[in-house]
């Protein structure tokens, strides 16, 4: 660790290695020529100058929250060299990596403490502190306020009366769409319409698909609000019940869901598909009954096995595929596909169903085999995510290749190839000269490719 005094014959000289121009000059904030420069330099303009307005349109869509200067400075790094507390609250929020060091071996709070900005200080010590830097990714549809609650699945009484209570939510979804509404103040965004019983009860029968979600846990613990999920087949019942409401398409529909909303869309779209499916036992064709609350299908032939023991026929299945961010053996480069089926111009990590008796590792070093020719070593896990269409489970991992000659599966893919980290960076922000993009932030697709461009932000990839 470098003492404090050659610290600061280091960063006396490191201080002059970065220039924020409107720190150092007299000159306004954003002068004019600021609009062509490149959103990095803006970005750490705002930084250092604590600019808030120009670094929260910059973090929205154009810069990563932890880009690095020649220097190895972050944004939060400029932030706490000058001590522009809200600027840190910002990246902070946004998540950014407390851990980073610059090319002199100094982490934001490290800079912060040597500059004497105690608030700075004071604001990365709470989170290191409360916030664990390294806190578990959540992907977008997992984020579910409902409690399960699969105990009460089983009371049948419990159920009944809740179906009724007042307070007791349910949501509407016609052919697997939310019936929502769109936010006043924000028309890309949508809210699933909640009914209550005294709404909907026209449409509970026998013919329409019921299934209990949960608790709400974010309610008055006393009130114990219970959520169902009710399919309509028919779109006009719900209009003539909330005629404001409309139906969400799911691409890109679900993805302008707040996250909570979202994750109740990923449990009850999965459970609603799987109920319509299932209308007939897999074992013997007979037909089945719905029970638990919505969550089994008891097949109605006394006689057929599934009667006896504990058979997986009659609970709602989840199909487990893997998501894996290849990188090539130099560790510089990382494979993208493109699927026959994407927008143009966008390109993702390989993905593939596992199959029977397979590991996640090996259904990975498959999948990239059967898909790109390339060989995988070894296989890290890197986080998980519910994909609701219909019932796919994301594993989500870092493949690391053996070998880099490409031969694509033409019947799968239409173009797969290795990108540089900074065409990955150039993606993600959508500045690719080509317009080559990645998918969206609420796909774990993003979030994978994110996190190896934020931890190799050090070297000169
Ligand atoms: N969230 C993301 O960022 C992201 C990105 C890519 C793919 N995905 C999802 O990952 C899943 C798997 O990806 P893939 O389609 O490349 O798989 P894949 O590479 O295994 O190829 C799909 C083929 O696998 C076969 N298959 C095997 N098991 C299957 C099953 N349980 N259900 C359907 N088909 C099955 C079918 O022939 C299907 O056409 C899909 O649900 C896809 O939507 C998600
Ligand atoms: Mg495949
Ligand atoms: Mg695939
Ligand atoms: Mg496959
Ligand atoms: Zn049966």
């Amino acid at each position: 660790m470098l003492t404090l005094l050659s610290q600061y014959r280091h960063l006396k000289h490191v201080k002059y290695l970065y220039r924020p121009l409107s720190v150092m000059s007299s000159e306004s904030r954003t002068g004019p020529d600021d609009a062509k420069k490149p959103f990095t330099d803006r970005f750490f303009d705002s930084a250092a100058n604590g600019n808030i307005e120009e670094l929260t349109h910059l973090l929205k869509a154009t810069v990563i929250v932890d880009e690095r200067n020649d220097n190895g400075w972050t944004g939060l790094m400029l932030a706490s060299r000058y001590g522009h507390a809200n600027a840190i609250k910002i990246f902070l929020e946004k998540g950014c990596d407390v851990n980073l060091v610059n090319k002199t071996g100094q982490t934001a709070l490290d800079i912060a403490q040597f500059w004497d900005q105690s608030e700075a200080t004071s604001l990365i010590m709470d989170y290191v502190k409360h916030d664990n830097p390294d806190k578990q990714l959540r992907n977008f549809f997992s984020y579910n306020p409902l409690l399960r609650c699969a105990e009460k699945r089983k009371d049948t009484n419990w159920l009944e009366n809740k179906m009724r209570e007042d307070s007791t939510k349910y949501i509407a979804f016609c052919e697997l769409q939310p019936y929502v509404l769109s936010l006043p103040d924000n028309k890309w965004k949508y809210q699933i319409i909640r009914f209550c019983y005294s709404d909907i009860q026209s449409c509970i029968n026998d013919k329409h698909l019921v299934v209990f979600l949960g608790i709400n846990k974010n309610g008055d613990e006393t009130e114990e609000q219970a959520v169902f999920a009710i399919d309509v087949p028919d779109e006009k019942k719900l209009k003539t019940i909330n005629p404001d409401g409309t139906l969400l398409q799911p691409f890109p529909g679900s993805m302008m869901l707040e996250p909570s909303e979202a994750g109740i869309l990923a449990e009850a779209r999965t459970m609603l598909d799987w109920l319509d499916r299932y209308k007939f036992c897999a074992t013997c064709g007979s037909s089945t009954s719905v029970t638990e609350g919505g969550h089994k299908r008891v097949c109605d032939n006394k006689e057929c096995k599934t009667n006896k023991g504990i058979h997986n026929t009659c609970y709602p299945r989840t199909d487990p595929s893997v998501i894996m961010l290849v990188i090539s053996p130099d560790g510089k480069r990382c494979l993208l596909g493109r699927g026959k089926r994407f927008p143009p111009k966008m390109y993702s990590c390989l993905a593939g169903f596992m199959e029977p008796g397979e590991t996640i590792e090996d259904t990975c070093r498959r999948e990239v085999h059967e898909e790109s020719g390339i060989e995988v070593g070894r296989v890290d896990y890197h986080s998980s995510q519910p994909w609701p269409f219909p019932a796919s489970l994301m594993l989500g991992c870092l493949a690391y290749a053996k070998t880099e000659h490409l031969k694509v599966d033409e019947d799968e893919l239409e173009d797969a190839r290795w990108f540089r980290r900074p065409e990955l960076v150039q993606m993600l922000t959508r500045q690719h000269p080509e317009g080559l993009f990645v998918p969206p932030e609420q796909a774990i697709a993003h979030q994978i490719i994110k996190s190896w461009v934020r931890k190799t932000t050090n070297s000169n990839l």
